[in-house]
Formats: C-alpha cells, sequence, structure tokens
C-alpha cells in the first residue's frame, strides 16, 4: 500500500497531528493508499512557503527563466508518463487508452502552452491625447497575483489540476493545490517532477484532506491566499464563494454541468451516434463536459437511439490494464450509490429503459467494485429530477424534437450552461444554434475538441469566468496600468 503525503516547500510531510485516511480502488474497493490528511498547521506552513517563494528567487525570475522551467516541468511528466499514468489509473480505475490518449498528455500540455502563452501575448498599450499636444502613453503591466489556492476534483484529476497549476505558475505566482480526497496520487507526485526540474521551493505545495473543515475550507478561508480556483460541484462552488468574499479575494470556478447534445436529421449519422456515445459514456460519464441531455429530430429517433444502445451495449468492463476491457467503473461506492439511485429513480419518474439501469456482473474481487452499466432512457417529461439534475454517470435521457426554436428552448431550459455538443451538415443552422444556446462552449460536429488558447467554461450556474489561452492570464494576474505623460 502506498503512502501519500502532503508536498510543502519542496518536501513530502506528514501531518503534526499524524491524522490520515484511506483510498480505495475504484476497482474493487481494496484500500490502496494511506494519505496524510493536512489540518491548520500543515495549510499554513503551505501558504507560508508560498508567500517565502514570492518573496524569494521565484519572485526574481525573468518570464523568460519561468518559461524554460516551465518547458522543464512539461518535459520531466512526458519522461515520467508512464508513472503518471499509472498513478492515475489507480485513482480513477479508468482505462489506460484514455489515460495514455488524452489526460495525462494534457497535463504536459497544460504547462507547455500556458508557458507559451505569457512569452507571447503583449499587454495592451494606448496613446493618450492631451491639451498640450505632447501626449500621453498608457501601458499596462501584467504581475502576479500572489498565493492562488488550487482545489480540485476527482474526475479527471491530473488534467484538471494541471489546467489550473500551468498558468497560474506560468503568470509567476506560487500555488497551494488540494487535491480531491478521491484523487491524491498525481498531484502528489508532480511534486517529484517540480524538484527535479528545480522549481524553487515553496513555489508549488499540495495539501491533502477533504473539502467542510478538512483541507479545502483551510486553503479557501486562509487569509494569505489571493484567489481561488476551482473546479467540481456547483454547490460547493457556492461555499467557495462565501469564503473568498472574506478579503474581497477573486475566484474563478468550473462547475457542474447538464449537457443538452442536440443531433438533427441532416447529420453525418455514423459520426452523430459516435460523438453522442464518447459525450456522454467516455470516462464511465464523469465529465463535465459530457451529454445527459440528447435532442434528436424526429425522423432519425428510432435509428438513434436504437444505434446508441448497441454501441452502449458493446463496453466491455475490466481492469484499466486488461487489453479486453475498454470500460471502467465509478469512482467510489459513494458515487456509484448516488448514480445507481438516479437509475431508480428514472424508472420510478415512467422513463422507458432502452439500456442498461443497473450492474454489470464482475468476476471475482471485481465484484466489489463501483461498476454501473451504461443507460439510456426515453419518455421522461423534461420536468423529472433525471432529466433536470447533474447525475454524473454513464447515462443519457433521449427526447424527439420537431423544430429548430423547440430545441433551442429545450436545450436552454436548464439552471446549468456548461457546453453542447450539435450535430447537423446544415452549418448556417449550426452557427445560428450556437449564437442562442445558453453555453460557455458549443461544438458543432465534435465533441471535447480542446485547443487550449480558447476560452473555456460556464454560463449560468455552470460557472464563473473563463480560463484557456489569454482568459487564463486575465484570472492569474493583476494588470496595473502606467500612464506616462510624454
Ligand atoms: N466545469 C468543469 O470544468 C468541471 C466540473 N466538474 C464538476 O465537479 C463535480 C464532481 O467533482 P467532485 O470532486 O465530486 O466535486 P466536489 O465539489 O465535491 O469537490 C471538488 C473539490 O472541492 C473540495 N471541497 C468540497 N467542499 C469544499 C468546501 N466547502 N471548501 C473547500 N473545498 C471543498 C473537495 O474536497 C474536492 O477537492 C461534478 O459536479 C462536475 O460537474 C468536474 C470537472 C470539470
Ligand atoms: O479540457 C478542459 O480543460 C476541461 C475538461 C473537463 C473535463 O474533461 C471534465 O470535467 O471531465
Amino acid at each position: 500500500m502506498r503512502k501519500i503525503e502532503n508536498f510543502i516547500a519542496g518536501e513530502y510531510v506528514a501531518a503534526a497531528s499524524g491524522r490520515r485516511f484511506d483510498k480505495r480502488s475504484p476497482l474493487d474497493n481494496r484500500v490502496i493508499a494511506s494519505i496524510a490528511e493536512a489540518g491548520r498547521a500543515e495549510v499554513d506552513a503551505a501558504v507560508g512557503a508560498a508567500r517565502g517563494a514570492l518573496a524569494g528567487d521565484w519572485g526574481r525570475l525573468s518570464t523568460e527563466q519561468r518559461v524554460e522551467l516551465l518547458y522543464g516541468v512539461a518535459n520531466e511528466i512526458t519522461r515520467r508518463f508512464d508513472d503518471f499514468v499509472e498513478a492515475e489509473m489507480a485513482d480513477t480505475g479508468q482505462p489506460a487508452h484514455v489515460m495514455k490518449q488524452v489526460f495525462i498528455p494534457r497535463g504536459a500540455a497544460n504547462f507547455k502552452v500556458f508557458a507559451d502563452v505569457v512569452k507571447n501575448v503583449a499587454s495592451e498599450s494606448f496613446q493618450t491625447a492631451t491639451p498640450d499636444g505632447r501626449g500621453a502613453l498608457n501601458y499596462a503591466l501584467r504581475v502576479p497575483k500572489g498565493v492562488i489556492g488550487v482545489i480540485c476534483p476527482w474526475n479527471a484529476p491530473f488534467m484538471l489540476m494541471t489546467w489550473k497549476v500551468g498558468p497560474a505558475l506560468a503568470c509567476g505566482n506560487a500555488v497551494v493545490v488540494k487535491p480531491s480526497e478521491e484523487s491524491p496520487q498525481t498531484a502528489a507526485l508532480l511534486g517529484e517532477v517540480m524538484n527535479a526540474v528545480g522549481i524553487p521551493k515553496g513555489v508549488y505545495n499540495v495539501v491533502q484532506g477533504f473539502g467542510p473543515d478538512s483541507a479545502g475550507e483551510f486553503v479557501t478561508q486562509h487569509p494569505g491566499v489571493d484567489a481561488i480556483t476551482f473546479t467540481g460541484e456547483t454547490r460547493t462552488g457556492a461555499a467557495i464563494m462565501k469564503a473568498a468574499s472574506e478579503g474581497m479575494r477573486d475566484v474563478s470556478f468550473e462547475l457542474g454541468g447538464k449537457n443538452a447534445g442536440i443531433v438533427f436529421a441532416d447529420c453525418d449519422f455514423e459520426a452523430a451516434v459516435e460523438g453522442i456515445f464518447r459525450s456522454a459514456f467516455l470516462n464511465s460519464g464523469q465529465v463535465c463536459l459530457g451529454t445527459e441531455r440528447v435532442y434528436v429530430e424526429r425522423p432519425i429517433f428510432e435509428r438513434f437511439v436504437q444505434a446508441l444502445k448497441v454501441k452502449a451495449e458493446s463496453v466491455r468492463f475490466g481492469r484499466p490494464d486488461d487489453h479486453d476491457a475498454n470500460y471502467g467503473p465509478l469512482i467510489s461506492q459513494e458515487h456509484r450509490q448516488k448514480v445507481l439511485s438516479y437509475y431508480r429513480k428514472a424508472l420510478e419518474e415512467g422513463a422507458t429503459l432502452v439500456t442498461g439501469g443497473g450492474v454489470p456482473e464482475m468476476p471475482g474481487e471485481l465484484a466489489e467494485g463501483a461498476w454501473v452499466q451504461p443507460t439510456i432512457w426515453t419518455g421522461l417529461p423534461e420536468s423529472a429530477a433525471v432529466v433536470r439534475e447533474e447525475i454524473f454517470g454513464p447515462c443519457c435521457h433521449i427526447r424527439p424534437f420537431d423544430a429548430e426554436d423547440e430545441v433551442v428552448q429545450l436545450a436552454n431550459a436548464t439552471d446549468y450552461g456548461l457546453s453542447t455538443t450539435l450535430w447537423t451538415n446544415d452549418l448556417a443552422r449550426a452557427h445560428r444554434l450556437a449564437a442562442r444556446v445558453e453555453v460557455g462552449i458549443t461544438w458543432i460536429n465534435s465533441w471535447f475538441l480542446r485547443d487550449l488558447r480558447t476560452a473555456f467554461g460556464g454560463a449560468k450556474q455552470s460557472g464563473i469566468g473563463r480560463e484557456g489561452g489569454v482568459h487564463s492570464l486575465e484570472f492569474y494576474t493583476e494588470t496595473r496600468n502606467v500612464c506616462v505623460k510624454l
């Protein structure tokens, strides 16, 4: 069994209290790691180390020097690729190909891309007319915000954590990261990379633990934390916002979703089925951008439902390193209970079960894992809980529609507004809809096709602010205007 510690000022440290908690494998519920739970003392030490780094070597580096160090971090992640794949697979139970093709490469890219952004993006300047005719020059300086609290979820732990740490460090900040209690390993491993590359001690700190009355809350309440970036549930975002209001600290939130997939009859049928399948079922449906509501134009409705059913029934459950398997479990027994409660509720609400709805039969010790079947329903009203609430599991409800206005109204009838995936060969219609659907990200004839220079974030209750490219610079720096009278 692994022992995972906090990472503070470049050292792995246990908690002064001696408190530890267990991490169980999603595959078979076995305890796979013992984690040191940070208390207020460790959070104080981490924030102190971060402030020390800002006042010391790290704060004195030029942008070029920071950029070189961050390229080094990206390269070292790539060199230790297999270690990151293995650690993330252990925490999440997801298949090796998802780790290798998507999540771990994105970890390296998150450092490389934001190193490039800070190297290449200019700050604004204006020439200003003055009554004496000599004019003035205004220009902006971007300075780091300071110590950034980074609070992370468990569903794509390394990718989502580095998506924040990459730009925060590129902009010259120091960070205190609180990984999810369900996925402690890759954040801890990244400490080794930071040390190997020569990132000054105290720039990157990790405190392990839970949310309320634990490390998460201690970080967000700490007066030495200057801004907080968070990915997770909307109601957790509300609690963090309250904490951030003490001291008027800035927040950036990427929150939940109840995303719509919209499929028109003129789409490339096979591509649309494949795209909706990925968007509903990748990572066992534990993707904030995932599709849990599918609207299909009536002429192809029955055919589409049947085609998606065939694909959902073709998944092969198994261990991440089992070459015959391609589908993993949910993150934990607790999350499985939540998802299964929605599976039951769907039937109580009158759904027609197209496929799934239960637990697959797993052999031997895997029978103890957090497995659930990919599930498809039809026939529910939009008022059903299963159609309104984020489930965060491998499931979707499919409903037919007849008209463009109708489907826009259906897609928008939610408190969330993260993303949409839209399938049609009529590009004029696609552009029209993209402007009308109330979300932060619309994918047309694609899903989760990411360019890290673009704005990423949610509308309505799916988030506050945007990250990605220059948008990350907006959050991770303070802009100072300098006015020079000429
Ligand atoms: N919009 C986006 O980009 C994404 C959103 N999500 C959302 O995240 C959720 C799943 O992730 P979970 O880890 O279950 O979310 P969660 O909100 O329960 O936990 C996220 C993190 O916040 C911490 N936390 C919980 N309560 C806290 C508090 N009061 N103060 C400070 N920290 C606290 C947790 O320990 C964890 O590290 C889903 O709702 C999903 O939609 C997940 C990934 C991306
Ligand atoms: O690509 C990103 O930056 C974020 C993606 C979010 C997810 O994949 C997720 O929440 O699962």
